[in-house]
């Protein structure tokens, strides 16, 4: 499927939960780095005792304990880009700030996960100043969806416009770039329902859509998306290439899911699909997605 240059594969951590069932937090971030040919390492932040229906309890380890496995990983094995996904409360936010000021040169995606889909808080939400003065800072690409874009911002972000203004807002905190995800966001464009994820930098607005998807296996998509955009960074992409990736991924991700039995709730996605790769993204543009490629759309930017 992919090459890699003889003896070198690109490395990926991620700094997130555990979901006993599968299909988000850590357990998605490897399967992901796996399916794009990177070699995943994991930072534990938490376990959660958690299935497709909910979130049956949250375990936190110790700003020691998640501090050790990152002095462990650095220490050896190395990595060319950084994901967070879940990571619990202010202190364990703090430690991991400073860890990747310290020791990280490479890319780093912040996903600010703060509630699981059944409505269970994965991030206590008196911390969620802790995200914006320590965990913005450090982000090369941050993915909020619409409820973290809202509590980042204080925007009631429910439309396109919200999701353009939350971006803007959220980047004056120092990520160099803002996606504001989509999955949460009915938005009918040219008389299609589309899942439209906002890209935010350097001024200007970038448009990744496809078809939205009638389903509730939608369970960890935020994991495997963020997951995917750091697997193609660490393998050298460029970030809206590696955004455009990701958002193909995880389509086609839901879609592979569509008629699995797996649980009785919000089921997961595949992640065995294929990657789909595309090099020419430019900045300013609206491409769809039609399952296959990427198609430039002038006609609806
Ligand atoms: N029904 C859907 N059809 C198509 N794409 C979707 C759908 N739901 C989510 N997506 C896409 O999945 C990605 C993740 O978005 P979403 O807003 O669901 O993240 P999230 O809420 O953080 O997920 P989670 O909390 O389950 O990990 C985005 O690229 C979004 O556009
Ligand atoms: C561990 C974990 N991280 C993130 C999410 C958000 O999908 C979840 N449900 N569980």
């Amino acid at each position: 499927m992919f090459k890699t240059t003889a003896g070198h594969i690109a490395r990926m951590l991620t700094i997130a939960g555990s979901d006993s069932g599968g299909g988000a937090g850590i357990q998605a971030d490897l399967k992901t780095a796996h399916q794009f040919a990177v070699y995943g390492m994991s930072a534990i932040t938490a376990i959660t005792a958690q299935n497709t229906l909910g979130v049956q309890g949250v375990f936190p380890l110790s700003p020691d304990a998640i501090l050790q496995q990152l002095r462990s990983i650095a220490d050896d094995l190395g990595f060319d880009a950084v994901k967070t996904g879940m990571l619990g409360d202010a202190a364990a936010i703090y430690t991991i700030a400073s860890f990747l000021t310290e020791r990280a040169t490479c890319p780093i995606v912040v996903d600010p996960v703060m509630v699981a889909k059944g409505g269970t808080p994965l991030l206590d939400p008196a911390d969620v100043q802790a995200v914006i003065e320590h965990l913005l800072p450090v982000a090369t690409i941050i993915t909020p969806n619409a409820p973290e874009a809202s509590a980042l911002t204080g925007i009631d972000v429910q439309s396109l416009a919200e999701c353009k203004a939350a971006a803007v807002r959220i980047a004056e905190h120092g990520p160099q770039m803002v996606v504001v995800k989509g999955g949460h966001i009915a938005t009918d464009i040219a008389e299609r329902e589309l899942s439209v994820d906002v890209v935010y930098a350097n001024g200007r607005f970038t448009y990744f859509a496809a078809p939205r998807l009638q389903t509730a296996k939608t369970h960890g998509t935020g994991c495997t998306f963020s997951s995917a955009i750091a697997s193609c960074l660490a393998r050298g992409m460029e970030p809206l290439a590696a955004i455009a990736s990701a958002k193909a991924f995880i389509h086609r991700a839901i879609l592979g899911a569509r008629n699995w039995d797996v649980g009785h709730g919000h089921g997961p996605t595949d992640h065995s699909v294929q990657p789909v790769f595309t090099a020419n993204i430019a900045p300013g543009m609206f491409y769809l997605f039609d399952g296959e490629q990427w198609l430039e759309r002038n006609d609806i930017a």
